[in-house]
């Protein structure tokens, strides 16, 4: 058993893209083909947002542009992990417009790129999926390539797990996997090869295996936010017993518009998990006493600030800077405007001179707390 949190539980944000000019105007994959209802294609949108939120999960949005119809599956724009993504690279160039606007609106929320202009093809979160901090499901065959995964080694430390797949139909990783918990997925046997295959049961022993309906209705395109799993229509009692079992309450949303494009609930949204705390934090991101830097109070280097002190000039601490500071992404510009500094380390070191040394992060949260030298 993994001694990580499984990213169910650790997922704080997701990226949808409302699905303002969504058609199937085009065929890149077995499943394309049909006319899409705009009007349900909204509706459905609108419920799979709603069940997400209801789980706790925040929705950020983001434009579609016209022309890019597919650009509804935001899942394929890259790979999130801390405060970085790795950019993707699409296989048809009926995508490859919408890398740019990814690009745009990653460095809009200071989210570091990694990839640009990079080679290999890459569809992102359609075929990488972690199941917690140290394991990530690499899918290669139809679309990324599998000589990403060296190059995907730059988003941080963990292990990748290749995912070597063998059915068209199945031409991205979420298409016939999801992790569900730490022990947990849902998947299609078929869409492996015998050695992904063991993999799976190996490191997932607890893994339900889907029935060929299942696999058809995307069921394995299933998103889990903390003991809630969202899927498409067609979960069958088998796998609703086995999920219960497992603690897990099933939410099923219609998903039939965005089918005919060959894409369902996991491939509408990029997922951001939450980032792991530095050391002088606690679990909630505050220092002592639970009060955080935007109050009076001591922060976590044990400095007691009021909270108007430095009045006429921008406060030390903004949001936007106390976000980064505790290695969040900072998804809101502080009230005048500026953005986050880029390496708060340094501005602390700056600030503090000597009572800061980077490494804090015993109990009280400071060795050097009130000129305590332990
Ligand atoms: N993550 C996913 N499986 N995304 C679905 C993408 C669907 C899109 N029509 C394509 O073929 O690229």
């Amino acid at each position: 058993m993994s001694a990580s949190k499984s990213a169910a539980h650790i997922l704080k944000r997701v990226l949808m893209v409302p699905p303002k000019h969504f058609t199937v105007e085009y065929s890149i994959n077995p499943w394309m083909g049909g006319i899409v209802d705009k009007q349900k294609a909204h509706q459905q949108w609108d419920s799979l947002k709603s069940a997400i939120e209801k789980a706790g999960v925040q929705v950020l949005t983001m434009e579609q542009t016209k022309g890019l119809p597919d650009q509804v599956f935001v899942c394929n724009s890259g790979l999130v992990y801390d405060n970085k993504v790795y950019l993707s690279r699409f296989r048809h160039k009926e995508r490859t417009g919408e890398q740019p606007l990814y690009l745009e609106w990653f460095k809009k929320n200071n989210i570091s790129t990694i990839g640009e202009g990079y080679e290999e093809i890459f569809e992102g979160g359609g075929d990488a999926v972690f199941s917690d901090r140290n394991t990530l499901w690499a899918g290669y065959g139809e679309r990324s390539s599998k000589s990403v995964y060296e190059r995907i080694k730059a988003l941080g430390s963990f292990d990748i797990v290749l995912c070597d797949m063998i059915l068209p139909n199945f031409y991205h990783l979420d298409t016939c996997f999801a992790p569900v918990d730490e022990t947990t997925s849902l998947y299609y046997p078929p869409a492996f090869s015998e050695a992904t295959n063991k993999e799976i049961l190996r490191r997932l022993p607890n893994s339900i295996a889907v029935s060929e309906a299942e696999a058809n209705a995307f069921v394995c395109n299933a998103i889990t936010i903390r003991d809630t799993v969202i899927s498409p229509i067609g979960v069958s009692q088998n796998t609703k017993k086995a999920l219960t079992a497992r603690g897990k309450q099933v939410e099923e949303v219609d998903m039939s518009e965005f089918m005919k494009s060959g894409g369902a609930c996991q491939c509408l949204v990029l997922r951001f998990h939450r980032v792991k705390r530095n050391d002088f934090t606690n679990n909630y991101g505050y220092g002592p006493f639970g009060i955080g830097p935007t109050n009076g109070g001591f922060d976590s280097f044990g400095f007691y600030r009021d909270k108007y002190y430095n009045s006429g000039l921008p406060p030390l601490y903004s949001f936007a800077s106390y976000r980064n500071y505790y290695h969040e992404i900072s998804f809101h510009k502080n009230k005048y405007g500026q953005p986050a500094p880029t390496d708060f380390e340094v501005l602390q070191q700056e600030r503090f001179g000597p009572y800061y040394d980077g490494v804090w992060g015993y109990a009280d949260h400071s060795k050097n707390w009130f000129g305590k030298k332990r």
